[in-house]
């Protein structure tokens, strides 16, 4: 027997993304959308730092010009040069601005389609996980507009550089004064970097805390206003506990942004201090080199507008540093989640080549599972094989784990111990894509998506066999209810997008999933609780063509009507997740232990109530039982 491995799945490794490592993953990303984003990115830079440097000349040339009593051709020339110039690289600024900002655009929208891909795709036990969830919601807010991260850090790449450039420039021009004051506006600059940084990693330690009060808040939020709560909301009055719950998420999600302001308010008092300490001295010394060395008004202009331009670019360059952090925090929530580790590679693992007709057999070899962060296993070491083409009914108390016994079966979830055996080979080695495509299935909950009936039943948008959606509605038993819908086939289901979609009924939902499952031909049918949402008869109906429905296929059949499952060849009985008593009805009942007393509780109250209501239909067909032949009706629920 396997030994239990009783770890949960340990919590993903944490990687740090580097200011240099976003930025590369964000040329990757325009490489592989808008390539021209970063040049455009450059050429604004330029554009911006040349402007301000020809806007930093213009006062001290022309100023220069009358000192030296130049001609006025020249004067007039140098004002016209400059005007021409000024209008030249505003206008160029503007036009690349416009051309590029759809182009970031572009970008964030791909970005936006890798998180869609990763929700879509990943590991179904990730979906599973809280904090892959918040990763997820995260990731998502940081695309979803014009001012999030991954859009606005292409704005703070070309300020950068404008300043980077700037500083440069500048600096150049004030390298004839005094080498101290240059350094004093160095020194004063980085201090002022360094207190903002400490603000930033502040952030990026307590990001977590942020998700997490920000992820009880929204989800209060959209319970309070959403559709799916509608009823509740409603008729038990819930409102005003969910508003104050939402009261409290609130409440705690300010402490936290007051905590973060009263950290940052530290950080804008240094910078405040050391930039009234390096311009003041700046000033001052520009001031005494006028009044003692007799430096020309030109020039003390120039050194004036230089000295001022120099701080706001080193400002500018600690600022934009700052943004840059923060942006690429942001980054790097959305990397975290692109890189949220995979126990499996979808898209790895030995090809299964498609085997028309073939009857796959299914074993669980000692299986034992664990959900992450839960502190038992749900499953203890599970030994089943299901041969090929045998039909399996499942039956227990809630919780006892036979849906979970599913997931395992179809490789939604991988043991934690134990294997899982498609012919015996541990489905761990195949293509996971591939195996999905051995099952059909109806869960518990249904996913039905707004768009017509024949598409939700063939799941696509083109080459749908109308006539093949048609038998299965039909082996589902909704064939009436499509026929009487205006489109029939091609009606709209549910009323989020379209106005003249139809809402269907539960069971009839129930109904259209079935038609899904058996549209697909899987060779493998996971039927879990299929028919609960229906009526007798249409569940009476279900279990007569039971045996057509799944000739040739290997079925697992969840139901909590122990009656109904006469019709399979072998009953599991689950029991706090182990199979505890397994054979034929018949078998079990002879064996007088859980199955036989659950059956005898089940079947009592329609005892009682045939007893008591002698008109009444017979005592199987209200509970499901299969031997009893009821007319079938496709009724409008
Ligand atoms: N995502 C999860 N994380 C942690 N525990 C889970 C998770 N899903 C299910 N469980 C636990 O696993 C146990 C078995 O659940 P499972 O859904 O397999 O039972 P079941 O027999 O299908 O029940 P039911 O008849 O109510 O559908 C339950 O105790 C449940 O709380």
């Amino acid at each position: 027997m396997t030994e239990t491995n009783s770890t949960p799945a340990a919590p993903p490794e944490r990687r740090r993304y580097s200011i240099w490592d976003n930025t590369k993953f964000m040329l990757r990303l325009a490489r592989e959308s808008v390539p021209s984003v970063p040049v455009l990115a450059v050429v604004l830079a330029v554009a911006a730092a040349t402007r301000t440097t020809v806007e930093m000349f213009v006062a001290p040339v022309i100023l220069r010009q009358i000192e030296t009593h130049a001609p006025l051709n020249s004067l007039l020339l140098a004002i016209v040069g400059f005007t021409l110039l000024l209008v030249l690289l505003a206008a160029g600024h503007d036009l690349c601005e416009t051309y590029t900002s759809l182009g970031r655009i572009s970008v964030r929208i791909r970005l936006l389609e890798k998180i869609g891909l990763k929700t879509a795709s990943t590991s179904y036990i990730n979906t599973l996980d809280a904090a892959f969830r918040a990763k997820e919601r995260k990731s998502t807010q940081s695309c979803s507009g014009n001012n999030t991260a991954s859009e606005q850090v292409w704005t703070t790449y070309t300020e950068l550089l404008t300043n980077v450039i700037g500083f440069v420039i500048y600096l150049t021009v004030l390298s004839g004064l005094n080498g101290w004051l240059i350094a004093l506006v160095l020194v004063t600059a980085v201090a002022s970097y360094l207190s903002g940084k400490r603000i930033n990693e502040w952030g990026y330690r307590h990001r977590e805390e942020e998700q997490t009060a920000f992820g009880r808040f929204d989800y209060l939020q959209s319970a309070a206003s959403g559709r799916d709560y509608a009823k509740d909301l409603r008729i038990f009055g819930l409102r005003p506990w969910i508003v104050e719950l939402r009261a409290g998420a609130m409440r705690t999600l300010r402490a936290f942004y007051a905590h973060r302001e009263r950290t940052t308010v530290w950080a804008n008092v240094i910078d405040v201090v050391l930039t009234f300490a390096r311009n003041g001295v700046a000033y001052a010394y520009l001031i005494w080199l006028t009044l003692a060395q007799g430096l020309p008004a030109s020039r003390f202009l120039l050194y004036f507008t230089a000295v001022g331009g120099f701080a706001t670019w080193i400002t500018g360059m600690l600022d934009q540093c700052s943004e840059l952090n923060k942006e690429s925090l942001e980054l790097a929530q959305i990397r975290e989640f692109l890189d949220w580790p995979e126990p499996y590679d979808l898209d790895g693992g030995e090809r299964l080549a498609a085997r028309p007709g073939h009857v796959y057999e299914l074993r669980l070899d000692h299986v034992s599972f664990r959900y992450p962060g839960a502190d038992r296993d749900t499953l203890h070491d599970v030994d089943l094989t299901i041969r090929p083409g045998e039909k399996i009914a499942v039956v227990g108390l809630n919780g006892a784990g036979k849906t979970t016994m599913i997931k395992l079966l179809c490789g939604f979830l991988d043991p934690t111990a134990g294997r899982v055996l498609l012919d015996g080979h541990d489905i761990r080695e195949y293509n996971r894509r591939d195996y999905y495509t051995l099952f059909a299935a109806v869960f518990q909950d249904f996913s039905v998506l707004d768009t017509t009936v024949a598409q939700n039943v063939a799941q696509r948008l083109d080459g749908i066999d109308r006539d093949r959606v048609r038998a299965c509605l039909n082996e589902a038993g909704l064939t009436e209810k499509v026929m009487s819908l205006p489109g029939g086939l091609d009606a709209h289901i549910g009323r989020q997008i379209y106005e003249d979609g139809v809402d269907l009924s539960g069971g009839q939902t129930q109904r259209l999933m079935l038609a899904r499952a058996l549209y697909k031909n899987a060779p493998i049918l996971l039927l879990d609780e299929p028919t609960a949402a229906l009526d007798p008869i249409a569940e009476n109906d279900i279990y007569e063509h039971y045996n057509r429905m799944t000739a040739g296929r290997t079925s697992v059949f969840i139901s909590h009507r122990l009656a109904s499952t006469r019709f399979c060849d072998r009953i599991l009985f689950m029991k706090n997740g182990r199979i505890s008593e397994q054979g034929t009805h018949e078998s079990l009942l002879a064996a007088g232990g859980d199955y036989a007393q659950l059956f005898n509780v089940q079947s009592k109250y329609y005892q009682d109530d045939t007893d008591a209501n002698t008109n009444a239909g017979t005592a199987d067909a209200a509970s499901g039982a299969t031997d009893t032949t009821v007319k079938k009706a496709d009724s409008n629920e």
